[in-house]
């Protein structure tokens, strides 16, 4: 880092999560936006699309020539899981940190990213959920798990979403693993009527996922013990309660040289 401003550009700036990101960055003193990346605005100015801040910083459809067109320490990327691996490892080709809160990535991206980055000495951050709220109810979790080892979750979503079950449940259920032994619950002798009925595996534990207009992202985690049961549950009403989480990992990032999977892990 040359100074202390942190020049950031994002992909997927033109979506839901992108559009707040946008705001958050430019009305961060410290941070400056010198580019957006998406499918459809390439060639324009944010001033020049709607509901955008009015900023004349240039829009591109190709994230190599944003990269070559500009000086950048951090990409944000929120686009989807098709392309989230692709901009992270072009990121790390122009020496770029990449700060990640699409998800879909499997563990072996996970691990593959992580030695890309090692290898680059470069810090990098994949964070499923970054609002503090989802991380204390992912932390509760892990520890609720430890005493009431039965559990469910039930993770509910808008419905563009395009992954199942969300990143925050894969995220849940992978801390409740590190204190659990894999078990199956329920009855030996259960046998679903409907293919699905008992939402997906991992490791015994069930993980169920909804999508419904209405909604933003909302999880339960319920514990079922004798004679009682526990839920913990965590809702986002708006994408804001992402951007506090997204700031600091871009801070973060500038100060790692190596990637970082969970905002549990900066976060005292
Ligand atoms: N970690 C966290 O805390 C959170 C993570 N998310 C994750 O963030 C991601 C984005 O979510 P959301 O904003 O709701 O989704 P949207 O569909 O609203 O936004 C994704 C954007 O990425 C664009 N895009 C797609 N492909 C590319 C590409 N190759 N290059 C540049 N831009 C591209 C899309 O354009 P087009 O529509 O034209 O394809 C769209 O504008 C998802 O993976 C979601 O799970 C969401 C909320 C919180
Ligand atoms: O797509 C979303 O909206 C969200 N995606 C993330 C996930 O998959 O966990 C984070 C949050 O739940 C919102």
């Amino acid at each position: 880092m040359s100074n202390s401003i942190i020049k950031v550009a994002i992909t997927g700036a033109g979506g839901k999560m992108g559009m707040e990101a946008v705001k958050m960055v430019t009305s961060t003193p410290h941070f400056q936006l010198v580019a957006g990346i998406d499918t459809q605005n390439g060639g324009k100015l944010f001033s020049e699309i709607p509901g955008m801040p009015n900023v004349d910083v240039p829009m591109y459809t190709d994230l190599h020539k944003a990269f070559s067109e500009h000086e950048c320490d951090v990409l944000i990327d929120l686009t989807n899981p098709k392309f989230g691996r692709k901009h992270m490892e072009i990121a790390f080709e122009h020496g770029v940190r990449p700060v990640v809160g699409t998800t879909g990535f499997t563990e072996k991206d996970v691990e593959e990213l992580s030695a890309i980055a090692e290898e680059k000495a470069l810090g990098a951050i994949i964070a499923p959920n970054f609002a503090i709220g989802a991380i204390l109810m992912m932390k509760f979790s892990q520890m609720a798990a430890k005493y009431l080892p039965d559990v469910e979750i039930i993770e509910m979503h808008h419905d563009r979403k395009l992954d199942a079950p969300s990143g925050t449940a894969i995220k849940t259920a992978q801390l409740i693993s590190e204190v659990r032994e894999p078990k199956q619950q329920g009855h030996e002798d259960e046998k679903e009527e409907l293919p699905g009925a008992k939402g997906a595996d991992y490791q015994g534990m069930r993980i169920h996922s909804v999508r419904l207009p209405g909604l933003v992202a909302h999880q339960e985690v319920i514990f079922g013990g004798i004679g009682q049961t526990l839920t913990i549950r965590h809702d986002s009403i708006d994408r804001t309660s992402f951007m506090p989480g997204i700031r600091l990992a871009v801070e973060t990032a500038m100060k790692l040289d190596v990637l970082v999977y969970g905002l549990e892990n900066i976060i005292e």
